[in-house]
Order: C-alpha cells, then structure tokens, then sequence
C-alpha cells in the first residue's frame, strides 16, 4: 500500500516586485509524493524549481505571496496553518528546505553543535544541553559523520563534509519530506556521491520519508530519483519515471532538455544542460497558449490557442495538445 507523504492542488504563488508588478513563478503545480520515493525537478534557470521549493515550505515572505491552491503534508493543509503553527509544527518536522549554497550560509561564529541546539530549543525544549549532544552524537554515528564535527566550526570542514552535516542538521527532527536544491553543485564528483549516498542513508534509515531533488545535473536525477518531474514557465510540462523522461520524453521541452543524454548503456554521459536555443518566457506576462511555443520545433498554429492543459498518458503527465504517439513520430524523423 502506498502513503501519500505530500499533495498539492493547483498551486499558484508570485512575487509583487516594488513596481506592483507580479511574477508568477508557480502557476498552476499540482503533484504527489509518496512515502519512500524521491522526486527529481528539472528545469532550466527562472522555471520556479526553487520559488516551488519554498512555497511548499511556506515561506510567504514579501515579496513571495501564496495565490492560491492547496499543500497537504501528511494529511495536514499547511495553507490553513498560521505563521507560528507553520514554524513549530511544519518547518523541520514534516518538511525541510536545504536552499542553493546553504553550506556557506552557517554562521562561522559558531560550533556546529550550536546549530541542532537552536533547532531542539524550539522543537524539544525539554532536552538537556547533554541529551541534545548524546542526541547529536548517536545521528551523527549512525550516518558515518564523524562526532569531532560537532565541535567544528563551519570553515574547519571541506565543503563536501560542510554540506553533509547541513543535510544532517536539516534532517534531525526527521521531517517526512526532504527538499534539497542544488545539493551537489559546487562540490566535487566524490563529494558528490558521498551527499547522495548520505541522502540514501536517511531514506533507508527513516529519518526522512521522501525526497524533493532539485538539480541542473540531469544524470544525477537519473541515479537519485524514482521520478522526474519538468518545470517550465512555472508550470510542470511532464512527469514520469526517471526512465521514461530521459529515454523516452514525450513533451518537445523535456525533449529538449533531455537531448544530450541518449547513452542507455553503463551509466550515463556527464552531460550539463543543453543549451535550448531562445529564452523561457516572462513570467510577468505569459502566453496564453503553450508556453514553450516559441522555442518548440514542432509548433503548429493551434500551440497558441488558449491555455494547454496537463495530459494524463498511463502513469505519466505532459502538457502538450499532441498525442503521444504523433510526438514520437516527430521524434523518430528527427536527423540526430
Ligand atoms: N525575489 C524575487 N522577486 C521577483 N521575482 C523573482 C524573485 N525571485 C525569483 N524571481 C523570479 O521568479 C521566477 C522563478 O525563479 P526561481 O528562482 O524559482 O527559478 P529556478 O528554476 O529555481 O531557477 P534557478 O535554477 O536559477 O534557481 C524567475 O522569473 C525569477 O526571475
């Protein structure tokens, strides 16, 4: 049997920039999470990955405002908590943010102890300083991070060992979801895989119960992720399988974005992005047809005539007007 950990509905958030004008960076996301999966979000720069990341934390702080929808985390409407009740009851422990470059945002002032001290005054404010150390000291074993860290200040640690033991401080109430954006960038290929194997450890553990992988490295998300899922504009365009979006992509833009990573074979290539030629929409001021359009090779008059719904294909969600099948047709013609 399958728990759904987090479900949102038609999620729409903006940002009103000083001249009242208004982005609407999330327009429209609705998707599930269950327990035990990890979910992949790809997507070029300016997509939303990381406006959706902070809006399912609920972090409405100007200028990011909630429009409208739902977040149900754990069969909790998060949207109809208050500010206090979102920090005390949500933030940490049933859902956890790692933002972009977390790791150099520690205050160096300060022991890394200090950090799950501050976490356990607000949520275990009954714990010893002792107990919270015992505490600290039995997760930190139990994920193969040595204790000596939590003495350190944040610049004694490399920057693989900085980001691990943020996702450690991040994790230690054990929030049913865990969302990390862009959590290996910046770091080296060993670190990189020491993060994700620690990633994998709080899973297999149960200190978390699903996982949210933002990233720009599409090979990672087909190692890390069950599924993946498209943003584009705002929107998502398609989810699927990890399998299905990089080998058999049925929307032009995951297409797109999938290009460069044709090898079935061992592994994947270490292919970045490739460059889509052209620029996403404002978000501002979006179409009101398909928003990929005016990138898309396949466009065909009718891409531009009112909103494009998502599709449902079996298991799978795309938002284009084309079957599947006349997509792979296209597809099977193009010249490599
Ligand atoms: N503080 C802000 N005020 C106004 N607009 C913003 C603000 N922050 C982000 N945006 C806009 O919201 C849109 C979505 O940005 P967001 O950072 O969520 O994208 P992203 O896909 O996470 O990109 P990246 O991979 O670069 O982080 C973009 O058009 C961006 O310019």
């Amino acid at each position: 049997m399958t728990t759904t950990i987090l479900e949102v509905k038609d999620l729409k958030t903006y940002y009103r920039t000083r001249l009242k004008e208004h982005v609407y960076a999330v327009d429209g996301v609705s998707f599930t999470l269950e327990a035990g999966k990890t979910l992949g979000i790809a997507g070029e720069s300016g997509c939303g990955k990381s406006t959706l990341a902070l809006s399912l934390m609920g972090f409405y702080f100007p200028p990011l405002h909630f429009g409208s929808g739902s977040i149900v985390i754990n069969g909790t409407d998060i949207m109809k908590l208050n500010k206090e009740q979102l920090r005390k009851q949500v933030s940490g422990r049933e859902i956890a943010y790692i933002p972009q470059a977390a790791m150099n945002a520690l205050n160096p002032t300060l022991r890394i102890i200090r950090f799950i001290e501050d976490i356990m005054k607000e949520h275990r404010p009954e714990l010893s300083k002792q107990q919270v150390w015992e505490l600290a000291a039995e997760r930190f074993e139990t994920l193969n991070l040595s204790t000596k860290v939590l003495n350190s200040y944040p610049n004694e640690l490399s920057g693989g060992m900085k980001q691990r033991t943020v996702i450690a401080i991040s994790t230690i109430l054990n929030p049913k979801v865990l969302i990390a954006d862009e959590p290996t960038s910046a770091l080296d290929v060993t670190s990189q895989k020491a993060v994700i194997k620690l990633m994998k450890e709080l899973l297999d553990k149960g200190f978390i119960q699903s996982l949210v992988f933002i990233t720009h490295e599409l090979p990672l998300l087909y190692h890390v992720t069950d599924d993946i899922m498209v943003m584009y504009a705002g929107e998502i365009v398609e989810r699927g399988t990890a399998e299905q979006m990089i080998f058999d992509p049925l929307h032009p833009y995951t297409k797109k974005l999938m290009g460069s990573i044709i090898v079935p074979e061992e592994g994947m290539k270490e292919h970045k992005l490739a460059a889509i030629p052209g620029t996403p929409p404002n978000l501002k001021n979006v179409p009101a047809g398909c928003r990929f359009a005016d990138r898309c090779a396949y466009v065909h008059d009718e891409c531009r005539q009112g909103k494009v719904e998502s599709r449902l294909e079996g298991d799978r969600i795309y938002r284009c007007i084309f079957e599947p099948g006349t997509l792979k047709e296209w597809y099977a013609n193009e010249p490599e």
